[in-house]
This record gives C-alpha cells, sequence and structure tokens, in this order.
C-alpha cells in the first residue's frame, strides 16, 4: 500500500508516533517519585482554581497509572465537591470502544485491562461525555495549537468529537512540544495544564 499524507494508518506518521512515545515515556519514568508527588500537587492546584470558581458540574476524568501526570487526587476532590464524575470504563475486558461509568469513591473501584483502575458500576455510552463541561485528558504530550500524543488506542480520539465542553490535557511542563507527528483522525484539546499554568491552545 502507498501511503499518502492523510492515511491515519501511514507507517512513517505510526513510526514517528511509535518512537516519540517510546522516548517521552523513558523521560516520565525516569522522574523520581518527590519530583512527580510535587508536579501531581501543582497540576491540581492550577486546575481546581479553574474548575472551582466555575462550581459543581459534570467533568470526564482519568484515572492515571503509573508514571502519568496524577489524577487521583482531582478526581477525589472534585466529587468531594459535588461534581458528577464521569471516568473511562472498558467493555469486555478492553479498551476498545469508549464507554463511561459515574466515579463514587475509592472502594468503587477496580483494575481495570492495562492496569488501569475504573468505576465497576454501570457503563454509559462514549455520547455521555457530552454531559461534561470539561474532559480531562491523558496524553503523552501537546503542542501549543492543540495538537495531542495518546498512548496509541485512538480511545480518545473516538470521544474528543463528541465533546461540548473544554477539553484539557494535563502535561508535564517538558512534555509540551513545538511539533508532534499528526494524522487526520487526531484530535485536538482546547488546554493544556501543567504544573506551572493553564495554557489555552490555539489552532
Ligand atoms: N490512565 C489512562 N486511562 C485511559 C487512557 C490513558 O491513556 N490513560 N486511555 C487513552 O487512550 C484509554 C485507554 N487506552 C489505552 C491505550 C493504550 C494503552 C497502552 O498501554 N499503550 C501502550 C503502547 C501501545 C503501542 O505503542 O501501540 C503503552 O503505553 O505502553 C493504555 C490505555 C482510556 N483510559
Ligand atoms: N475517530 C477514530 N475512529 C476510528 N479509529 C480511529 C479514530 N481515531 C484514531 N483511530 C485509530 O486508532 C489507532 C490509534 O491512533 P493514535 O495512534 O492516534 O492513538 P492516540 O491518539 O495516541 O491514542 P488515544 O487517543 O487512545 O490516547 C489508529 O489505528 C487510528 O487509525
Amino acid at each position: 500500500m502507498t501511503a499518502v499524507p492523510d492515511d491515519p494508518d501511514d507507517p512513517a506518521l505510526i513510526a514517528a508516533k511509535r518512537a516519540l512515545r517510546a522516548e517521552l515515556r523513558r523521560r516520565r519514568d525516569a522522574r523520581p517519585a518527590e519530583r512527580r508527588g510535587a508536579d501531581d500537587r501543582a497540576r491540581a492546584d492550577v486546575l481546581l482554581t479553574r474548575l472551582e470558581l466555575a462550581g459543581p458540574a459534570c467533568i470526564a476524568g482519568y484515572l492515571s497509572a503509573g508514571s502519568e501526570p496524577g489524577t487521583l487526587a482531582i478526581v477525589h476532590r472534585l466529587a468531594g465537591r459535588g461534581f458528577e464524575v464521569l471516568l473511562p470504563a472498558s467493555r469486555d475486558g478492553a479498551w476498545a470502544e469508549p464507554a463511561w461509568a459515574r466515579y463514587s469513591g475509592p472502594d468503587e473501584l477496580q483494575l481495570g485491562p492495562r492496569a488501569i483502575s475504573e468505576p465497576r458500576g454501570d457503563r454509559l455510552p462514549a455520547e455521555a461525555v457530552a454531559r461534561a463541561q470539561v474532559v480531562l485528558c491523558p496524553g503523552l504530550a501537546g503542542t501549543a495549537r492543540g495538537e495531542r500524543l495518546g498512548r496509541g488506542g485512538g480511545w480518545y480520539d473516538r470521544v474528543l468529537p463528541l465533546v461540548t465542553g473544554t477539553r484539557v490535557l494535563l502535561l508535564n511542563d517538558d512534555e509540551v512540544l513545538e511539533a508532534l507527528p499528526v494524522g487526520p483522525l487526531d484530535a485536538r484539546v482546547d488546554a493544556i495544564v501543567t504544573p506551572t499554568a493553564f495554557r489555552e491552545c490555539r489552532a
């Protein structure tokens, strides 16, 4: 098959994404635990200052795993403030077709596929994300134009077009890059939150 520039499965695009993911992942894994903890607290402060000003509502988040920017404290705190919190939920033992479930406390979580925690409760369809005023997205890197590099499942590329609220990518400061390999299906975000800033993105 001949690769064309707007082919989402262009082998050169896939190879470029894979190489960059591996490098970013190595950098994340090398961050000392104290540094991660301090960054998570700073990022939560930047984000919660913004969100709590707007008052209780619905937010779609994610449950961080491993060296990803941490979200557990953010999710717990927003739920405690009366926010309805939607979280990614696996279906049939896999992260294939997106679905959501409501957060109802740490005791109602279970370990899902790929060592990512998820709520035990009822599944809501992918379109339920339209209820959320804010959607927190995981990713390995982003740009000031709102481009995003995910972990390679296309889960958020399917979800982001259904979002009516603000799409916010959580990153470390050194993961906001000048450019990223992007294809036609890669969805953009509206803002990036790092430990030092809430940055609005401009396409
Ligand atoms: N915490 C968290 N929850 C999430 C995501 C995420 O990135 N982080 N997702 C985001 O979509 C969805 C799940 N999709 C996932 C897709 C791939 C991998 C994964 O482990 N990927 C391999 C690399 C695979 C490859 O290179 O082809 C890895 O990162 O080691 C994990 C989750 C929904 N929930
Ligand atoms: N909207 C979509 N509908 C169907 N397939 C899609 C869609 N978006 C992406 N894909 C497919 O999903 C696969 C992974 O895409 P990509 O590498 O861009 O994922 P990612 O953005 O890094 O991951 P994620 O969104 O899960 O964090 C590719 O084969 C891509 O063609």
